[in-house]
């Protein structure tokens, strides 16, 4: 029997005041409802927050509260018929998006908040028409939520209201708490947490996924007491990571690939990409605003700055970026584009160009954002996106093609071939581009008609395009009978059905040449087999990066202009045999024949200096005078070396000097010395600004000519340095070389870099004519573009037979390398070069004498002008001439390609330490180059690396 019920009516008669009651049994007719029990609390599943690691406790963050949510105390929904719904919000800021959610119908739909706008900021949540969504918080607003757009359907509405629940979730990086079924948010002060707060907006997100629970995310009763929020030590950004160590599924996040500066160029990886990511990118497209205005603001023009989201294309301005895209866990992307695969065009910018963030936020924060941009799971390139020989990759194929020792170069999505064998690897219907590691097990089987090959040449059952069959046969490599070759990663080949390699393709000394010109790959190093992976614990971190980092620099330059002379001196200054036996043989012969051409010019100058002579005196004389036997002038030489003079003079017209060569150097040797030192040759020679065709280093072998044209003569460094028309390998030339440590110099770690750091100097002469050779280039990392600063009062004939100023030749060249679509992102050394010519002729010859330099006005001190020709007025003038030159070439370029020229010290070809000074300094970009992507940010303008090397040359 249970206690007997007492009232509260007999109580109260009884004159007790009621202070308790009594539970009784219930003895009535059965109930059809259950009765309300009370559960016993299992307190191990009471929510709590988990404990963050001191570093964030430490006050240097505001973190988020949690708040006790109290139920709404009214609710007022207006469906007015222009204004749409509305739900007044209590002071407690408490927005049950499940009441929105059933009102239906009206377009705009609006959250009020009666909360004080001095405690409350609002959120505004537009939707810009269509799909796209920006969301962001105003500062002291009346705290409104409200959201906008033309949704015609019903439908529209709720998948609207839960759009912007996610965007409130995942912009609002404040205080926030969201109790999943009753969809409630609630939000305070604290606006500045918005970009501390990072890892909220990530966490937002993931939760909708991954059922993440951080305090304020969806919580589902059964399943929050096993999640833990996680803290992200890397950057004060991200404080709340939605990862933990592994996923979210409690599986281990797979390895980050990453592939940086990656090109997205043709229609395959077009084709590819598109049946790709139709299924995968949720990328909501860019809404439409007025050409050049800001997406989110509607303000500003084409010249605003702005940034622009990875995934979607939309740009906003500096007032609305950070609003926009929150904290910007993955890099930039709008909030709603966090989580998407990024717009594959935009991969090559990943983690640079970001001017318009540097100026808002301080370099800590740009560069882990850059840092996540590159690095982030989102933004890595999908394996399905990889198709090798016709089979899209799995992601642990991806892996093992990112992680071999000679990975493909700037990977994108597309399609390649792959030769297992020989680890050949390239565009599918394209010649190779690189020789990755071998015996990788990705994609499949090599088909037959990989790169599109017409040669009926096989190489692995591949039949090799025209440019290999053309390598093949320079390396020697018998290609007759539409053989198969076997070819291993080594090089060694044998037909098919031999036992014994026939030889190895890239033995030949000139054959990697021939592959670096025809843009083929060659092996290196790093080529390892895929057995040989396994042990790359064994190999020495410097070997195994030491290929990798060869570096390209062209040399280029319009005629003249000191190229070869460059080129040289860079053998010299860096190989220890500098030139070969052959080289200096068919060296000493273009000496030797320019000896006589010297000769000849001058032999034609004397006959001119003659002829003038006499008809002056003729003049002078009178018309019938006679000097026929005192016709002699001081240009007049004896009959023997007249006759000597008439049949050189007559053999260089007709062209057949090279016939009679070498002979003619040894017969005529005594000759030719004795010519020389006639004082009528003298004499011509005294008036050498005359004789146009005659070189400054003329009088260098001619005072030589006895030992020059001995037939035992060797050249010396200095002698092939001078010599004119030098060209290595039929015009283009190449010498891998590295900067080694000076001696006595201390070898920290940077300079072994240096060191291992390797360069191939390129000569390619005759590219202004031959713009086609240039996208061989393209792998070039700095183009050294050579002026000749004395060139500006030389002219010649252009291409279209008009006698042009050579300074002005040289821009036009340097504009069409410039604006050479191959050229788009490399940089560009000036080297300025023959300062010597250039300060002995600056005193007399104005720079004004060529048009381009017509507003050079120099400001000397007085003091100096007045004085005489001094060296230091000469150097004087040629500083400021020299600076003038370099921002004309600057301006020039920065207007051609909006980018920033390098310009080297100034260069005295025939010095060789001047010319190491320009090498370094090419290498001193590449090495800026690689930091500035390894920071992952371009520095900024005022940083150290913007200093000009003209700053401080003389
Ligand atoms: N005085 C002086 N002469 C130089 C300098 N640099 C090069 N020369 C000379 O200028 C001439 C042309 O130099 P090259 O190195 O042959 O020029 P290039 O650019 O190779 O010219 P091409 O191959 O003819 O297009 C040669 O006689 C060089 O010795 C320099 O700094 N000072
Ligand atoms: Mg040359």
């Amino acid at each position: 029997m249970g206690p007997q019920a007492v009232t509260h009516d007999d109580a109260e008669a009884a004159g007790v005041a009621v202070e308790y009651s009594f539970a009784l049994q219930y003895n009535g007719p059965p109930l059809d409802y259950a009765i309300p029990r009370a559960v016993p609390i299992n307190v191990s599943r009471i929510p709590v927050a988990a404990v963050l690691s001191p570093p964030f406790v430490s006050g240097m963050l505001s973190l988020p509260v949690v708040q006790p949510i109290s139920a709404p105390e009214s609710k007022k929904v207006s469906a007015d018929d222009k204004v749409g719904p509305e739900i007044t919000v209590p002071p407690t800021s408490v927005i049950a998006f499940e009441d929105v959610e059933q009102q239906r119908g009206d377009n705009v739909l609006e959250l009020q908040s009666d909360a004080s706008p001095d405690s409350v900021r609002g959120y505004e949540v537009r939707s810009l028409g269509g799909d796209g969504c920006a969301v962001y918080c105003e500062s002291g607003s009346s705290g409104a939520v409200e959201f906008s757009g033309g949704f015609s359907e019903s439908n529209e509405l709720s998948d609207a209201v839960e759009n912007s629940k996610e965007l409130v979730s995942s912009s609002v990086s404040h205080e926030l708490s969201r109790a999943g079924s009753l969809g409630t948010v609630q939000y305070s002060d604290n606006v500045d947490a918005s970009r501390e707060l990072s890892g909220s907006s990530s966490t937002a997100r993931d939760s909708s996924s991954c059922k993440e629970n951080i305090a304020f995310s969806v919580l589902s009763p059964v399943d929050w007491a096993s999640r833990a929020t996680s803290a992200s030590l890397d950057y004060p950004s991200s404080i709340v990571s939605p990862h933990g160590e592994g996923d979210c599924d409690g599986e281990a996040r797979p390895p980050v690939v990453t592939f940086s500066d990656a090109k997205f160029d043709d229609a395959f990886t077009r084709e590819l990409l598109e049946d790709c990511t139709a299924v995968s990118t949720k990328k909501v497209p860019a809404p439409k605003v007025r050409k050049g205005a800001c997406y989110r603001c509607l303000k500003g023009n084409r010249f605003t700055e702005k940034e622009v989201c990875i995934v979607c294309d939309t740009k906003y301005c500096g007032n609305c970026v950070l609003r926009a895209m929150g904290s910007m866990p993955e890099g930039r992307k709008c909030v709603t584009c966090i989580g998407s695969p990024i717009d594959e065009s935009k991969r090559k910018n990943l983690g640079k160009r970001c001017r318009l963030l540097k100026r808002l936020l301080n370099g800590l924060e740009v560069r882990h954002i850059m840092k996540t941009e590159k690095l982030c799971e989102a933004n890595q390139l999908r394996p399905e996106h990889i198709c090798v020989n016709g089979k899209p990759l799995t992601h642990d194929e991806l892996v093992s093609l990112h992680s071999c020792p000679a990975p493909p170069k700037k990977l994108v999505p597309g399609r390649y071939w792959y030769d297992k064998v020989s680890g050949l690897w390239g565009k599918e219907g394209q010649k190779p581009t690189r020789i990755v590691t071998p015996y990788l097990n990705v994609g499949g089987p090599i088909q037959m008609n990989a790169s599109n090959g017409t040669t009926q040449v096989f190489i692995n059952g591949r039949e090799i395009t025209k440019v290999e069959l053309r390598m093949l046969q320079l390396a020697g490599v018998q290609c007759v009978g539409n053989p198969h070759f076997w070819v291993n990663e080594d090089g060694s080949y044998l037909e098919e059905g031999q036992k014994n390699p026939k030889g190895y393709i890239w033995g030949k000394a000139g054959t990697k040449l021939v592959c670096a010109l025809l843009s083929l790959p060659v092996p290196s190093k790093s080529s390892f087999s895929a057995d040989q992976v396994g042990n790359l614990g064994n190999t020495s971190f410097p070997d195994y990066i030491e290929q990798r980092i060869i570096q390209k620099l062209l040399l280029v330059g319009y005629n003249e202009s000191g190229t070869s002379t460059i080129f040289k001196q860079a053998k010299i200054l860096f190989k220890s045999v500098p030139f070969s036996s052959d080289e200096c043989e068919s060296i000493k012969g273009k000496i030797q024949s320019n000896m006589f051409r010297y000769l000849g010019v001058l032999l034609e100058g004397r006959e001119r200096f003659e002829d003038e002579c006499l008809t002056r005196v003729r003049e002078r004389d009178g018309a019938g005078s006679s000097v026929e036997n005192d016709d002699k002038t001081m240009y007049s030489i004896v009959p023997r070396l007249k006759a000597f003079s008439d049949w050189l003079l007559k053999t260089m017209v007709t062209g057949s000097m090279d016939a009679i060569f070498p002979a003619a150097s040894r017969e005529y040797a005594p000759l030719v010395e004795e010519l020389w030192n006639d004082p009528a040759i003298q004499a011509t020679f005294h008036r050498r600004s005359e004789l146009e065709a005659l070189p400054v280093n003329a009088k260098y072998f001619l005072e030589r000519a006895g030992d020059v044209l001995r037939t035992d003569y060797e050249p010396s460094e200095d002698d092939i340095l001078y010599a004119e028309g030098v060209t290595f390998s039929n015009g283009l030339g190449c010498i891998d070389f590295s900067f080694q440590p000076e001696r006595n110099y201390d070898h920290d770690a940077v300079d072994q870099h240096d060191s291992l750091l390797k360069f191939q100097l390129i000569h390619a002469k005759g590219l202004g004519e031959n713009r086609k050779w240039l996208e061989m280039f393209e792998d070039v990392r700095v183009v050294v573009f050579c002026v000749s600063l004395a060139d500006y009062d030389q002219y010649s004939v252009d291409g279209n037979n008009v006698l042009t100023n050579k300074m002005i030749q040289s821009r036009s060249l340097f504009e069409s390398i410039v604006t050479h679509p191959t050229f788009e992102h490399t940089d560009f050394l000036l080297v300025l070069n023959k300062l010597d010519l250039f300060e002995k002729k600056i005193l007399d010859t104005p720079l004004t004498r060529c048009e381009w330099f017509n507003d050079f006005r120099p400001i000397i001190s007085t003091n100096q002008s007045n004085n005489s020709r001094s060296s230091k007025n000469e150097s004087t003038h040629a500083e400021l001439g020299f600076y003038y030159i370099a921002v004309k070439f600057k301006r020039l370029f920065t207007s051609l390609s909006g980018r920033n020229l390098f310009v080297a010290p100034p260069v005295k070809g025939l010095n060789r330490y001047s010319v190491k000074d320009a090498l370094e300094y090419a290498r001193e970009i590449v090495k800026w180059d690689e930091e500035k992507h390894s920071f992952g940010f371009r520095l900024s303008e005022q940083s150290m690396y913007n200093v000009d090397a003209t700053s401080s040359f003389f």
